[in-house]
């Protein structure tokens, strides 16, 4: 029996006929694994998670995901309802800026209690009490569940679009720069509360960070890129502490100059 959730197999974007996004990716995650993406800016992480999450079609190459009722399909073999319907029930997607991934004119709780009307929640009470939890969950003050994301801090914000990708239950969740744009200390937190709750619900998670220390707490496993292909991968701590290829080696230790 295989145990794969994720197969990217030839995944290759190109932007016109010669700006190459990504080339060739093949990979394979299993169900609870954190994959760290890393690379320097214009590597082709964001073009990488944006085609693996549904959102920008490939040139070339497979992305194959573990559905609950039909097992491993090629998610653009599906239409576009049935893609959507996938993203709605089984993956979330938090953005580096959480203006991109929260409805910013409707309160704190409608964010995430619209999550869950969107997979079917009809009664109130219920959706009022699963909102206030996922609040608590990220630490968030319950007192301002009526508030609109935008009296938040970035923080806050960063928090409340991280329960509403959590209050459904997806099996995978992309991430785009999490802590990216945060104050160090802010970041540090929100770091500590995204490794808790991934590690208490067994999400699997597409992580693209540019910063070696977010992909060293968060990520089992590290895929580094360079000009669009993966030049090496392994588990974190073996591509961190004993990088192998010399464009690994250089981020590294221009990472411990720092
Ligand atoms: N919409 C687009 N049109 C044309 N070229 C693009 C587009 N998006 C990305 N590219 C190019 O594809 C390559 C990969 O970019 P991508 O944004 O995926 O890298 P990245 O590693 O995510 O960078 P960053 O960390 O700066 O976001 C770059 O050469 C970029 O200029």
């Amino acid at each position: 029996m295989s145990d794969v959730l994720l197969r990217v197999d030839g995944l290759t974007k190109l932007y016109g006929d010669t700006v190459t996004g990504c080339r060739e990716v093949g990979f394979e995650m299993s169900s609870g694994e954190v994959l760290g993406i890393v690379g320097e800016s214009g590597s082709g992480k964001t073009t990488l998670l944006n085609c693996i999450s549904g959102r920008l079609a490939p040139s070339a190459g497979t992305v194959e995901f573990d559905t609950r009722t039909r097992g491993l399909i090629d998610i653009y073999a599906l239409s576009e309802p049935e893609r959507r319907m996938l993203a709605r029930t089984d993956w979330g997607f938090v953005h580096q800026n959480p203006r991109d991934g929260l409805r910013m004119d409707v309160s704190a709780g409608a964010n995430v209690g619209e999550r869950l009307m969107a997979v079917g929640a009809r009664h109130y009470g219920g959706i009022r009490g699963q909102a206030q939890d996922w609040m608590a969950k990220v630490e968030l003050d319950l007192d301002r569940i009526d508030d609109r994301p935008a009296t938040y801090s970035g923080g806050m914000q960063q928090r409340l679009q991280i329960a509403r990708n959590l209050v459904t239950g997806p099996r995978l969740v992309f991430m785009d720069e999490p802590t990216g744009g945060l104050d160090v200390s802010v970041q540090a937190r929100l770091l500590d509360l995204l490794r808790g709750l991934v590690r208490r619900l067994g999400i699997a998670v597409v992580l693209v960070t540019h910063d070696l220390a977010v992909a060293r707490l968060l990520a089992d496993r590290l895929m580094v890129m360079r000009h669009g292909r993966v030049v090496e991968t392994g588990l974190t701590d073996q591509v961190l502490d004993d990088p192998q290829h010399p464009y690994t080696q250089l981020l590294v230790s221009s990472v411990l100059q720092v």
